[in-house]
């Protein structure tokens, strides 16, 4: 699988067998509103494997962010088991559940959520106090390309620079995994790509397992693997043998 070969190339070893991240088996999640049942999920397996670039595509109300949510810890099933690596999240209380979102996930979505009032830094920083071993909140912004933009406001920055800030602050906990919903969903094509270029980098440099959320198909091109949701199911999932570079992108 060419996340295995990404790993073969650096280090020269044989393929091991991946670490799962994430196991979902069997997930379903109706949303219920009043006397109406919303079926978002029926039934999904999965697995996100250490270090891989995963793209979830899916049409609109396919439940991708239903998906995300609850591999986040930010939602819970209706029925089925999500693993986060030995982990059982659907058995865990909410003070296990608070500890796994704000020690291993980072949270990347379609609108940044910046506080206006605080520089980058300092929205980073929030981050950084809280974090069980953090990076410096510096470190951050110079991995977006956005170091000599630390001490500017949100309203000072474009709507992509602060999408990288949101990166930033997301990644610097260290976290093991990266789920971002529609990143650039907001964005124009050449902004989105400078977005997708700094978390891209993000997952080939600090190997963070990395799950980006698009109904763009151009996009699920930079990805190892590209998981397609279909009504609340997982229709096709397809490795990417060559992945194209951000760089290529165009939509
Ligand atoms: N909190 C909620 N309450 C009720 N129904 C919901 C809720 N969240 C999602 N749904 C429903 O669940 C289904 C899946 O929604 P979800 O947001 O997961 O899809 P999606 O693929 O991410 O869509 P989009 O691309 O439009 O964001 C939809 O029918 C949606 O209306």
């Amino acid at each position: 699988m060419a996340y295995h070969r990404k790993k073969n190339r650096l280090t020269n070893t044989k393929p091991d067998t991946p670490t799962a991240v994430f196991r979902a088996v069997d997930v379903t999640k109706v949303y219920q509103m009043g006397e109406v049942s919303v079926p978002a999920l029926r039934g999904v397996s999965l697995e996100l494997f250490e270090g891989e670039f995963v793209v979830l595509l899916g049409a609109s109300g396919s439940g991708k962010s239903t998906l995300l949510n609850i591999l986040g810890g930010l939602d819970v099933p209706t029925s089925g088991t999500v693993y986060y690596l030995d982990d059982d999240l659907t058995a865990s209380d909410p003070a296990v559940l608070t500890r796994y979102r704000r020690d291993s996930v980072g949270f990347v979505f379609q609108f940044y959520n910046l506080i206006p009032s605080l520089t980058a830094r300092e929205n980073v920083e929030l981050i950084t106090e809280i974090a069980e071993s953090p990076m410096r909140a510096l470190d951050a912004l110079e991995l977006v390309g956005l170091k000599e933009r630390a001490d500017h406001f949100p309203a000072q920055l474009s709507g992509g620079e602060q999408q990288r800030v949101a990166i930033a602050r997301a990644i610097a906990k260290n976290p093991k995994v990266l789920l971002c919903d529609e990143p650039t969903g907001a964005l124009d094509v050449k902004t989105g790509i400078v977005v997708l270029e700094a978390i891209s980098r993000i997952n080939q440099e600090l190997g963070t397992t990395t799950a980006v959320i698009t109904h763009n198909a151009e996009i699920a091109r930079i990805a190892d693997r590209v998981i397609s949701l279909s009504d609340g199911q997982i229709g096709d999932v397809k490795v990417n043998e060559t992945k194209l570079d951000v760089s290529e992108l165009a939509w």
